[in-house]
């Protein structure tokens, strides 16, 4: 059996993030592309840090530390994966790759385009290799989306796509300390959930991928409740092809389960179903057979874990090949983002204390 590399991972934070990516990297599975270890684990209290490891990975021997910088200091520690609210990546990232350690950096990967590069600019001068964890790209029904709409023209000329998210949320309600809540924590739909739409948009309606992405026209607009962004509507219009997308992000009301993301073209229609924009499930193709009459053609992608083990095998790979950036989510992309955020907010009205640094 060919050599397939092993990444020993240092986690940085116990919150949902963290137990939702650990419970993935500790699943047996047949045919693995990486082996992940839990190497550590670092939070606020090392209380909260054994309760993590006990509950999430109960057969693994992490080492346990109440802070973060024990973490980077870990030589045993091949990568560091960052899942902390928002506000904390670049100080987060900055700190790690000061150390030396390689990074997987939670979206949103910063608060703006400014800080990303930062980011990067650390990253390439220490020689380490950082990447955006942007799950929803490493999926192998996002390579297949991609490919049935730009190589087999599945269905026509691509027009217009539609992605919404929404997640409801008593904002007024929740605790002050709450990362929904405050601003200083990067509250807001658009960072913590719109990015979903954004990135289904850009997958949808841009040929071109990340190495040499067109930067689409964007008209914004945003709400706000209780100081928080709370709901977002943007129109992307791509001059080349005279594509349009409309994507939408919201904390004031329920997401439907069913289509996440809806592509149209001239001759038919995918449909993408799932939860919600971050957990796709399938797609249906829909070829246009005569005036109003599709046939369907469904494209599943079975997987036991929740989805996170495509992008930890692609940092494990990468840093296996001593690359230092993603091919899925290469650095200009992950600033790219940020810009395309940075323009929906200045046009919404939404300003971080960060973008007055
Ligand atoms: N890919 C995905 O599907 C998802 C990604 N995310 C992303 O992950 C990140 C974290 O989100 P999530 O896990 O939901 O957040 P949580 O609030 O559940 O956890 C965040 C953790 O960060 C640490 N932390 C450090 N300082 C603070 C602070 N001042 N306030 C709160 N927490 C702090 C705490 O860990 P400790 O005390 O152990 O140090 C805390 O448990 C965000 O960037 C979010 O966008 C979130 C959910 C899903
Ligand atoms: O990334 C995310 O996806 C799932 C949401 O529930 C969560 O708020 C968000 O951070």
């Amino acid at each position: 059996m060919a050599e397939i590399p092993t990444c020993r991972w240092g986690i940085v934070a116990t919150g949902l993030i963290s137990s939702w990516f650990v419970a993935d990297l500790v699943l047996e599975r047949d045919n693995p592309k990486a082996r992940h270890v839990i190497q550590a684990i670092g939070s606020s209290s090392a209380q909260k840090g054994k309760d993590f490891a006990a509950k999430y990975c109960p057969n693994a021997s992490p080492t346990i530390y109440g802070s973060y910088a024990e973490i980077y200091a870990d030589p045993e520690v091949d990568c560091v994966y960052v899942g902390t609210p928002m506000s904390f990546h670049k100080k987060n990232c900055l700190d790690a790759i000061a150390a030396g350690k390689n990074v997987l950096c939670e979206k949103a990967f910063t608060i703006n385009a400014k800080e990303a590069r930062e980011v990067f600019d650390a990253a390439k001068k220490k020689g380490v290799y950082v990447a955006e964890a942007m799950w929803l790209r490493h999926r192998p029904m996002v390579t297949k989306f991609r490919q049935l709409l730009f190589d087999n023209n599945a269905i026509g000329n691509v027009a217009l796509a539609t992605s919404n998210f929404a997640l409801p949320l008593d904002i007024p309600g929740l605790p002050a300390t709450s990362r929904y809540k405050d601003p200083e924590l990067g509250a807001g739909t658009l960072l913590d959930i719109g990015i979903y739409p954004l990135t289904w948009l850009i997958l949808s309606l841009d040929s071109n991928g990340p190495q040499s992405p067109e930067d689409p026209k964007v008209i914004a607009t945003q709400t706000h409740s209780s100081g928080v962004e709370a709901t977002t509507s943007v129109i992307l219009h791509y001059p080349s092809t005279g594509r349009q997308g409309v994507l939408t992000s919201t904390f004031m009301t329920e997401q439907i389960r069913g289509t996440v993301c809806r592509v149209q073209g001239s001759e038919g229609y995918i449909d993408v179903i799932g939860e919600k924009p971050s957990h796709p499930e399938y797609f249906v193709v829909y070829r246009k057979q005569s005036e109003g009459k599709f046939s369907s053609e469904k494209f599943e992608f079975p997987h036991k874990d929740q989805g996170f083990l495509f992008e930890a095998d692609n940092t494990a790979v990468d840093i296996a090949a001593k690359k230092h950036e993603s091919a899925i989510m290469p650095w200009k992309e992950s600033i790219r983002v940020m810009e395309l955020m940075d323009e929906i907010r200045r046009q919404g009205g939404t300003v971080y204390s960060q973008d007055k640094e």
